[in-house]
């Protein structure tokens, strides 16, 4: 049997243990939560998935096989230095933060664990995260098969190098909140244009879910299927010509590449305050 523990209990943590249970690779039994101090959400967490929560370190980390440091990159120097007495040569660290290496984890853990660093997104709650991860040389063979099964369950899962991981934190880690933007923008134009707020909201989604999977399915290009809808002359393309005078597409662009930076920040910013 396999035991999970969970440190930090926000979004990131949520959407995996959700996605694990409801895709069946665990149930609520084999995983334990704790956070810093809102025993609220972790009452919340314990009624909704069935999980163990606790606030004593003996408890969670006892036969424990796998660590998720779920915490934002800011706390994750006190809660290694909190937890690290508890983490044992066999256990599988996995981090799900932005920007902080593997190196910063093993130094601030300060003995040799296996660790997989991994970035996936929220949507492993319904099992379609896409989630890049990388690994130091001792996770074993037994440990990859065990990270991959779980990022799988919950999702896409591809091994990167780790210097990649700014960017996919840039591209897909960040990338849902991309895609409710534009939701939230067509949501509230279909109030201006006078459509009823919950119909607006189906006809989204479906228009959301039918581009992905043309996306997904169709061998043409994303730039082809994009042509194919703008009629010269139509409605598409004066739209369109609204979107490129405010330069959306290169704000997108740009939206990426600062997310991306803004990692790499996160990373260096611990780092360098390390070295100090
Ligand atoms: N939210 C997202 O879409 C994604 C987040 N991530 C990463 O996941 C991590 C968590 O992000 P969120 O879940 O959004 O944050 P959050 O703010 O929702 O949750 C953070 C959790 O960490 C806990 N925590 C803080 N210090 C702690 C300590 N010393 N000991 C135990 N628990 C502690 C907090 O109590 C809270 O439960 C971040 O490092 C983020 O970079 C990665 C991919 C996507
Ligand atoms: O905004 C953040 O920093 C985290 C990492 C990727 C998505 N959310």
């Amino acid at each position: 049997m396999t035991k999970v523990a969970f440190i930090g209990a926000g979004s990131m943590a949520e959407a995996l243990i959700s996605g694990m249970i409801e895709n069946q690779l665990m149930s609520g039994n084999d995983i334990w939560v704790t956070n810093k101090c809102n025993h609220e959400k972790l009452e919340n967490m314990k009624a909704q998935y069935g999980v163990t929560i606790t606030y004593e370190l003996e408890q969670i980390f006892k036969d424990a096989n796998v660590v998720f440091l779920a915490m934002k990159p800011k706390d994750v120097a006190d809660a290694l230095q909190t937890i690290k007495p508890h983490l044992q040569k066999n256990m599988l660290i996995i981090s799900v933060l932005a920007g902080v290496s593997i190196e910063s984890i093993e130094q601030l853990a300060e003995k040799e664990l296996p660790i997989v660093r991994a970035m996936p997104n929220t949507s492993a709650t319904i099992g379609k995260s896409a989630s890049a991860l990388s690994v130091n040389k001792h996770v074993s063979i037994e440990q990859m098969k065990l990270v991959q099964q779980m990022f799988e369950t919950v999702g896409l899962a591809s091994v990167v190098r780790e210097e990649q991981l700014d960017a996919v934190t840039g591209l897909s880690g960040s990338g849902p909140a991309y895609i409710y933007y534009l939701a939230e923008a067509m949501e509230k134009s279909a109030e201006e244009i006078g459509l009823e707020k919950e119909m607006a909201k189906r006809f989204i989604i479906q228009t959301l879910l039918g581009a992905a999977e043309m996306l997904e399915k169709s061998p043409k290009e994303s730039h082809q299927l994009r042509k194919e809808v703008t009629s010269p002359g139509g409605t598409t393309e004066a739209g369109l010509k609204v979107l490129d005078a405010h330069a959306v597409q290169q704000a997108f662009i740009e939206c990426i590449k600062e997310a991306t930076a803004q990692s790499k920040r996160l990373g260096n910013h611990f780092s360098n305050s390390r070295k100090a």
